[in-house]
This record gives C-alpha cells, structure tokens and sequence, in this order.
C-alpha cells in the first residue's frame, strides 16, 4: 500500500461521517455555497509570466511538521499581497494537519482570489463541502480516481460553478483522464513511492498535454531559474508549499522569489 492508498482508504471513512453528520441540502444552505466563484484558469491563461499558487501546509507525509507556528489568515493574506495568483489550502486533516477552519480563516481574509480545496476527492460529496467552504477550484488526482469518475466528478463540479484542476504523475493517467470538463493538469514532480522529485517529469509530460488545456507545475519547486525554465516549456502557474512555509515568514519568502524572478526576466527578457 502506498501512501495514496493509505490517505485514500483514511478519505472513505472520513466522507462517510461527514455525510452522517451534514446533508448536500444543509451545505446547499451555507453562506458561502452561494458565492460566486472566481476563474484560476483565466488568470493563468491571459498571464505572460510565471505566475504563483501559494499553499498553507502545516505538515506532509514526506517532511513531518513544516510549520506548526503560522496562523493560516496572516499566511495567505501575505501570499495575496505578494502577488500570488491564487491560493492553495490543505483541508486534510491526518496526513497534512489542514482543515475546514484554516480554508474558511483564509477565505474571509482573502474574499476575492481564487482559492483551490486541497484534498483527496473521492466523492461527490466533497464538492458540496468545497463549495459551501468559498473554494473556486477543486483538485482530481487521476492516481486515486478511475476515469469515469474524473468523468463525473469534474461534470458535477463544473454543474455546481467549480473549476477543475486534474493532477496527474505520467503519461498514461494522462491520456486515461483528459477530458473536456478539465480546467488546468498539474503535473506532479513528487514521486508517491520514493517522495523524491524531479522537475524531469514535468518536461517530460509538457508536450504531451494539449495547449487547448492551462497546465501547472507542482511540488519540489524552489527557486526562480526553475521556473522560468519550466515556464519556458509552457507552465503558466507553479504550485509552491513547504518552499514558502518552512521559513518564518512564508509571505516574505513569496515575496523574494517574486523579486528573483523579475531581476531574473529582466537580465534575460528571452526567459518569458
Ligand atoms: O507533500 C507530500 O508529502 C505529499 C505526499 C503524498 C501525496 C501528496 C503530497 N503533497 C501534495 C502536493 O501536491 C503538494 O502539497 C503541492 O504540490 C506543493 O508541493 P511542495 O511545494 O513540494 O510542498
């Protein structure tokens, strides 16, 4: 059993005692189910550099605690002030210490920017719950989901205004999962059995994924050289975690890569 099967099997139990203890017709009747959702895929689209997606994550499978002295509405405001095109907040709660309660703290300090749930989808279930906690966009795992399921859980995301960001490792859960209600394909740097990564895979995939799809790099990225390389081969948004979160200040850490990456463009301006 890898560690994806260990959270998936955690993530069944879970979606049954939630819908035990909540009904679709209750979180229909949240606040926040109503609110109208914002595109990340347009904003990475329309971009003509390297744009950011900043996540709040206390803890991981492969790093133990990253940072349990952060409070998730000081992180993400300052990830938004520093330019990141949109936010990205764990609510798993065993294997990354996330929760409803960060992803709502960090939605009231940030109303207006694109927000992703970042969690293990399983369930039709879990896109009521991301909707009536003000997500935009929710997160497909092709290694956790059969391609009729990415099939019907990206159509009844899109049905309830949810963007969808497919997240795939190789080729082949690419070419299996594809499909038209497919907002953004993140490709995966961290191999799920080792947890190395490499940036290789998402070269590799680059040409693979049709340019009618937005496409995002995720995990392991650390420095602006990376990602304007990575840019260079079609990337609009990289995904970034426990690069930002382990420092003291994750904000500020956003804000020098964003700095690194200007000085960078501007010595070379071909890099954009
Ligand atoms: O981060 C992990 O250890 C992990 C283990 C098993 C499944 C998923 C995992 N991470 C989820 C992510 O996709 C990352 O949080 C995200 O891409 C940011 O990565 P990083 O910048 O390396 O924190």
């Amino acid at each position: 059993m890898n560690i994806l099967d260990k959270i998936v099997a955690r993530k069944r139990e879970e979606v049954i005692e939630a819908k035990q203890n909540k009904s679709v017709s209750e979180l229909e009747k949240e606040d926040l189910f109503a609110r109208k959702t914002v595109s990340l895929a347009a904003a990475l689209r329309n971009a003509s550099s390297p744009k950011i997606i900043s996540e709040f994550k206390r803890k991981s499978p492969s790093k133990g605690i990253i940072n349990d002295q952060v409070s998730p509405e000081v992180v993400t405001f300052d990830y938004a002030n520093a330019g990141a095109v949109a936010l990205s907040v764990l609510t798993d709660i065993d294997f990354f210490g996330g929760s409803f309660s960060d992803f709502l703290k960090a939605r009231h300090a940030n109303p207006v920017i694109p927000m992703l749930r970042k969690d293990f989808i399983i369930d039709e279930y879990q896109l009521y719950e991301a909707k009536a906690i003000g997500a935009d966009v929710i997160l497909l795992i092709a290694a956790c989901l059969t391609p009729a399921e990415v099939v019907s859980l990206s159509q009844k995301a899109h049905e309830l205004g949810l963007e969808v960001l497919l997240e795939v490792h190789n080729a082949e859960e690419l070419a299996a999962t594809i499909g038209e209600n497919i907002d953004i394909v993140g490709v995966n740097n961290r191999n799920l059995k080792t947890f190395e990564t490499s940036i290789e895979t998402s070269i590799a995939l680059s040409e693979q994924i049709p340019d009618s799809f937005v496409k995002i790099s995720e995990s392991g990225l650390k420095n602006a050289e990376t990602i304007h390389r990575l840019h260079g081969y079609g990337y609009k948004g990289f995904l970034i975690g426990e690069t930002f979160m382990k420092t003291v200040n994750p904000g500020t850490a956003l804000a020098d890569l964003q700095i690194d990456l200007t000085q960078q463009s501007n010595l070379n301006p071909l890099v954009l």
